[in-house]
């Protein structure tokens, strides 16, 4: 079995008695190597889950490692971007690498920066450039620092859609080359279908899936038919359309399929009928589940 790069057992982490639990008994595994597409509702604890692996902020309750290592300890070997992308609008794009450059001796990689930058007006100040400039110019900085881990909290909202796919294809790229793991949070589930092979699906500060996408996308099924008993299967959504009942169930033994017309869900499907279920029981793959919780079940 491969190291993790995100381990975390029990965490959560609440900003505040009274605000309640942003996240809370979180216990997953996220092997190395892989790119992760991090999903969810709008609130659900995607950028509260980065910070806290990229040891910003500290857990409440439980723990998470990164790398085998503390937050803290591994820092050096993350990159971090975060959703406001924080730039210095004084320094020029040129210095701005400079700095990259400077803070990040022995592992800059200068020729990886600008492939993601190359496009941009050196000498313009940050200051100047526009919402997609700014991400460009943080995500060079973060895969110039040639991490082993890259967190990156909707890297792709503000791009255009030309931009989106020369930057996916570098990222894609880079963890193909290096064995980088990249943690993406993000809205545009189209987006992540060709790009991630791994996936954790957030909901009401929980995982409610996490593994590689190919087994949670086949241990679903869409069942379409006339009958109407989906036992012994768990129904993660169902719609009646005249007298055809249309299902995404998470099979639990075979499919009778003299009584249904079986079909795999896409991806997309899969996300969306549980994001409008939040009540449909988790799912961890076996790479998914933290060691410790293996251990002691
Ligand atoms: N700095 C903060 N102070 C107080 N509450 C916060 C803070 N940051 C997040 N929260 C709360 O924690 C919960 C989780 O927020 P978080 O930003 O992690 O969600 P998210 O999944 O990243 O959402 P989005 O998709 O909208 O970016 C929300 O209820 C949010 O209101």
């Amino acid at each position: 079995m491969t190291g993790a790069a995100i381990e975390a057992n029990g965490l959560g982490m609440t900003y505040g008695r009274k605000r309640g639990w942003a996240l809370r008994d979180c216990s997953f595994r996220l092997p190395t190597g892989r790119i992760c597409a991090l999903v969810g509702p709008n609130g659900a604890g995607k950028s509260t889950l980065l910070s806290l692996a990229a040891g910003l902020l500290r857990p409440a309750e439980g723990s998470v490692r990164v790398l085998g290592s503390t937050p803290a300890e591994a820092r050096p070997r993350i990159a971090y971007v975060s959703q406001d992308k924080p730039l210095y609008p004084q320094l020029t794009v040129a210095d701005t690498l400079w700095a990259g450059a400077q803070l990040n001796p022995a592992s800059w990689d200068r020729a990886a920066a600008d492939r993601i930058a190359g496009v941009l007006p050196q000498d313009a100040k940050v200051r100047t450039l526009s919402g997609g400039q700014r991400t460009r110019l943080a995500l060079a900085l973060a895969l110039g620092k040639r991490p082993e881990l890259m967190l990156l909290d909707e890297p792709m909202a503000d791009l255009d859609p030309l931009a989106r796919h020369q930057l996916m294809g570098v990222l894609m790229a880079e963890a193909a080359e290096h064995g980088t793991t990249i943690v993406m949070s993000s809205h545009i589930l189209t987006e992540l279908e060709g790009a991630c092979d791994y996936l954790l699906l957030v909901d009401g500060g929980r995982v409610r899936l996490g593994g590689e996408s190919d087994d949670i996308v086949a241990a679903h099924s869409v069942l379409t038919g006339q009958a109407r008993d989906l036992a012994p299967h768990t129904v993660v959504e169902s719609r009646t359309t005249g007298r055809q009942l249309t299902a995404l169930v998470r099979r639990e033994g075979p499919v009778d399929d003299t009584a249904w017309d079986v079909k795999e869900p896409s991806l997309e499907e899969l996300l969306l009928a549980h994001l409008r279920s939040p009540e449909a029981p988790a799912l961890l793959t076996p790479s998914a589940h933290a060691r410790e919780e293996v251990a002691t079940a």
